[in-house]
């Protein structure tokens, strides 16, 4: 039997956990990676997002460079940015913010860009950026206070989560639905398949 493959996911987000479980893929390790996610002046949401994912990806790959037992493990990080055209919107924490960025959002369409960046068992890096585009319905009053009362802003790029009560503000998307959610299965896979993963062994019955 190959060798399972061990992924070091340089996340905490449970979401990108869900989307690799739902495509057979455990990850042997969760790496929360701590890092400054400030724009810098007029960066671009695309190169933000890319730049985000690698610096994720390369503290993770620092941390366990050393330690013998994640020697051969892939590393996986991402990083998902939420723009209205250049202007990015911020990871909310706080209602007010949640607030500007729903109105912002209602009624017109947006870009989300997610970044992966993968680190190899030979320390190659691996980068993509992925773009779905979003469209909300035109958002009353009420739909914004009682998504604001929700909490289901909190933390999430662009204050809302598709896959939660926010899914039913979408009119349209085009492009990749798990890229907005936090990571795009399809090209992750791709990815990791490219490099040599066995991303089918988990795909046997029983
Ligand atoms: C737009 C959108 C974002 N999000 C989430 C995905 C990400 O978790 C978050 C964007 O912030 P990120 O900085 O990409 O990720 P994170 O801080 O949650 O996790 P980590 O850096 O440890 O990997 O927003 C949704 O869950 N649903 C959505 O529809």
């Amino acid at each position: 039997m190959a060798l399972k493959h061990k992924l070091i996911l340089a996340s905490g987000s449970p979401r990108r956990v869900d989307i690799l479980h739902q495509a057979g893929i455990e990850p042997a390790r969760l790496m929360p990676m701590d890092i400054d996610e400030d724009p810098k002046k007029s960066e671009h949401p695309r190169s933000l997002a890319r730049r985000l994912s690698a610096e994720k990806g390369e503290a993770a790959f620092a941390a366990v460079k050393g330690d013998v037992a994640w020697q051969g493990s892939y590393i996986l990080a991402a990083d998902t940015v939420v723009a209205v055209g250049r202007r990015i919107l911020p990871k909310a924490e706080f209602v007010d913010e949640a607030s500007s960025a729903l109105h912002l959002l209602s009624g017109r369409s947006h870009v989300v860009y997610t970044g992966i960046c993968l680190i190899t068992p030979d320390r190659k890096l691996r980068q993509k950026v992925v773009e779905t585009k979003v469209r909300f319905k035109r958002l009353s009053g009420k739909d914004i206070d009682m998504y604001l009362a929700s909490g289901q802003w909190r933390g999430k790029a662009g204050a809302y989560g598709i896959q939660g009560l926010a899914g039913s503000f979408v009119q349209k998307l085009i492009g990749s639905y798990t890229n907005v959610v936090g990571l795009p299965l399809y090209e992750t896979m791709l990815l990791l398949a490219g490099e040599g993963f066995d991303v089918y062994a988990e795909w046997q019955e029983g």
